[in-house]
């Protein structure tokens, strides 16, 4: 028996025109929820839930929960008004409405990561944010910055160090970032210029690429030095500068203000939210004292009644300041409303000789 093909081709479908991919929902499945919320008095108990919870916020009264009261720290360094208008940010917000925070219940730490937080500055950051309650993490390549200066913190579930060249991208997810990561003494800054200047650029544009991504805050530590050999003294941060472009300096001033601009263009450009602190300091190897004072050598040679030495003719200036209040003014301007670039430092100067003979009572030992 042949097989018989049987051609069904024009056989009359019936076609449905109101096709529709998505089934249509009966008219009681909307009204259902409804019906729910009505049914057994539901909706007076949300109701009397949400007026406890309003009230529980409005008349129970705040606390300062965080063990940095923000209210108290100084506010010297934020006395300017900026045109800039007022941030809101998330951050910012659980930040800044750490006075509204209902008694029992902890400010939110944040995440931060602080580039080249095992250097000096960076370090005593690291110290600070971490005792207030944040979680930190470091970011450096130890190329001045040492791991002795944040093994206090290791074991600390809330702090984590990274050994990591920022000249390289990174992904973290984080709230804010404090961006350090540079060579600050003139020895190690001229020591290899070519990768001073990458990473004043290439860290910065990456750091800001990464706080641009993940929306977090950047602030970025500038440099009394972006002024190069200043015409105006004291320098204000409207003053542009007298900076050789060409200098053996400029791997550091033309980097830092390379950086400067690269933050104010993401800021503009890509809406990034930015502070710049320009941070005046000693020079040189600097030594911390036991009551958290900062000082150059020099200066603890002198708290030590040891002959000092004086390069020089002794007649440069330097700029004084306790690291604390560095920190402090580096934390401040984070949290506030102002872009910046602010001066962080001392407005005296002393030469070296002055320090010497007048602020420390040497007038004697001094070595030229
Ligand atoms: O390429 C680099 C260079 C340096 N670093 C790190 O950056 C840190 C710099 O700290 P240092 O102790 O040398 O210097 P300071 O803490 O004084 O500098 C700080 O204040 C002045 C600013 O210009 C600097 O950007 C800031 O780091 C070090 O931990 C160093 O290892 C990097 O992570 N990457």
């Amino acid at each position: 028996m042949g097989s018989e093909l049987i051609f069904r081709g024009h056989e009359a479908q019936p076609v449905d025109d109101s096709y529709s991919p998505k089934p249509h929902k009966p008219w009681f499945t909307v009204t259902r929820p409804i019906h729910y919320m009505l049914r057994e008095q539901r909706l007076v108990f949300v109701l009397v839930g949400v007026i406890i919870a309003t009230l529980f916020f409005t008349l129970v009264p705040s606390s300062s929960s965080s063990s940095v009261p923000y209210e108290s720290l100084p506010i010297s360094y934020f006395e300017r008004e900026s045109k800039i208008p007022a941030y809101h940010h998330r951050v910012a917000a659980a930040v800044h409405s750490v006075g509204k925070v209902p008694l029992g219940i902890k400010r939110k730490g944040l995440r931060i990561v602080v580039t080249g937080g095992a250097g000096f500055v960076g370090s005593h950051l690291v110290d600070r944010l971490i005792a207030r309650g944040d979680s930190v993490i470091v970011v450096d390549n130890f190329f001045t910055g040492r791991k002795e200066n944040v093994m206090h913190h290791f074991g600390n579930p809330r702090f984590e160090l990274i050994r990591h060249d920022v000249v390289e991208p990174l992904l973290l997810e984080v709230d804010q970032i404090y961006h350090l990561a540079c060579p600050a003494s003139p020895v190690h800054y001229k020591f290899n210029p070519v990768k001073t200047i990458k990473t004043n650029v290439v860290g910065t544009l990456n750091m800001l690429g990464l706080a641009k991504r993940v929306g977090a805050r950047f602030l970025l530590t500038s440099t009394s030095e972006v002024y190069g050999d200043p015409l105006q003294h004291p320098q204000k941060e409207t003053y542009w500068g007298n900076v050789n472009p060409i200098g053996v300096r400029s791997c550091y001033d033309e980097g830092k203000r390379t950086a400067e601009t690269l933050t104010m263009d993401y800021h503009r450009g890509a809406g990034v939210e930015v502070r710049i602190a320009r941070i005046f300091n000693t020079y040189g190897p600097r030594m911390c004292l036991d009551d958290g004072r900062v000082v150059s050598n020099f200066v603890a040679q002198a708290l030590r009644k040891e002959p000092l030495t004086v390069y020089g003719d002794g007649k440069q200036t330097r700029s004084f300041q306790y690291v604390s209040d560095l920190v402090e003014g580096l934390i401040r301007l984070m949290e506030g409303e102002h872009v910046g670039p602010f001066n962080l430092g001392n407005p005296g100067e002393f030469t070296m000789l002055e320090l010497a003979k007048v602020k420390l009572g040497f007038s004697s030992n001094i070595i030229l």
